[in-house]
């Protein structure tokens, strides 16, 4: 992969915070549960679809908004759109797309997409995305709020990616490090995202939330969903893995919001753990982009369809008919872990 797309981009995106602690947890975390199914359940006819923000959906992957998808393949957010679109996988697209929203909206057709927006210094910029959000007909607002600024990533500043892919916002200077990192603004509270909830008209998911009591905040904040992430190991290195965060902001939230979680899922196991604790969705960030880098749009609906497959058949083995039927019945400590 290297050799195809270079060393910087490749450390770039498979890069994380620090010595990368926490990025190799979030998916040894998923393989410390284990699965306790039940058998002679009459599994024949299954359904994967969910019920994502008040609206039924295939199944309840989606792809987690990545920045600089040209940078992985020519074709970029357009290719992962199609591969998204073609296994009915909904898109987040990230605020720094190198490709116009409006142009991946017509890409995903049918297919519901929702924009990643980050809040930066300069306010106008961060309603530039609002406003291609609310004409490229995208359904949800997803906040990221563990970016104040940006972690410090060992192998990315070893390599030193600079994007020279324009994004819609950038207008054409190319962004180093230091300019990605510190565009941010560091000041956002909770009283900010009601005024980016009104403006977009949206319902608004904040992503980036691993403590129950935050999780708390941002129900009292009015958000409709939240992601349990540690920004796939990128920010702050030894910090908690979604998987074992998941439960305790889920049994804070309580059903008042959707509670989707990321980092480190690759297998439809994964999936269905997530979902077992009492997740509604789960985002797949590298895994998508891999399959982007591999076979632009083809090799993500590669992994995406793979992966739902293999949820799929998970229920079965788990002796399940739907996800609903999965529940913390289902998962225990691994003996192994
Ligand atoms: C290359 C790369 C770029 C990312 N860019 C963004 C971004 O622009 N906005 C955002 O909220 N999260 C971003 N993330 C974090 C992902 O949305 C997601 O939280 C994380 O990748 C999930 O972990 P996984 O890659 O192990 O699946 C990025 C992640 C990667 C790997
Ligand atoms: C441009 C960056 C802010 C994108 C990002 O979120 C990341 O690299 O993790």
């Amino acid at each position: 992969m290297r050799d195809r797309i270079g060393r910087a981009a490749h450390d770039y995106f498979a890069g994380g915070a620090g010595a990368e602690i926490t990025l190799r947890d979030n998916h040894a975390a998923w393989n410390r549960i284990a699965l306790a199914p039940r058998v002679l359940r009459g599994v024949g006819e299954r359904d994967t679809a969910v019920t994502l923000l008040g609206e039924r959906r295939r199944h309840p992957v989606l792809v987690a908004p990545m920045a600089y998808q040209r940078h992985a393949h020519d074709e970029g957010e357009l290719a992962m759109a199609r591969g998204a679109a073609a296994t009915g996988t909904p898109m987040i697209l990230s605020s720094q797309t190198t490709t116009a929203p409006a142009d991946v909206a017509r890409a995903m057709g049918e297919t519901a997409r929702w924009m990643q927006l980050y809040v930066f210094r300069d306010r106008a910029l961060s309603f530039e995305i609002v406003e291609a959000a609310r004409e490229g007909g995208y359904e949800a607002l997803v906040i990221t709020v563990d970016f104040p600024l940006g972690g410090r990533r060992d192998r990315e500043i070893a390599s030193g990616f600079t994007a020279t892919h324009p994004t819609f916002l950038n207008h054409g200077e190319n962004l180093s490090p230091d300019v990605r990192h510190t565009r941010h603004d560091p000041d956002l509270t909770w009283d900010d995202i009601a005024v980016f909830a009104e403006a977009s008209a949206l319902p608004v998911v904040l992503k980036g939330i691993l403590h129950p009591a935050d999780a708390e905040l941002a129900v009292q904040a009015g958000a409709a969903g939240l992601v349990v992430s540690n920004h796939g190991g990128r920010q702050l290195d030894t910090v908690v893995s979604g998987a074992d965060a998941l439960a305790p902001v889920i049994d804070a939230v309580d059903g008042r919001a959707d509670v989707l979680v990321d980092g480190g899922v690759r297998r439809g196991w994964d999936v269905a753990k997530a979902i077992a604790l009492g997740a509604n969705g789960v985002l797949v960030g590298r895994h998508a982009l891999w399959g982007l880098a591999r076979g632009g749009a083809e090799g993500v609906e590669r992994v995406l369809s793979d992966l739902v497959d293999e949820f799929d058949s998970t229920l079965a083995l788990l002796g399940c008919r739907t996800p609903d039927e999965l529940s913390r019945d289902h998962i225990l400590t691994a003996p192994w872990a």
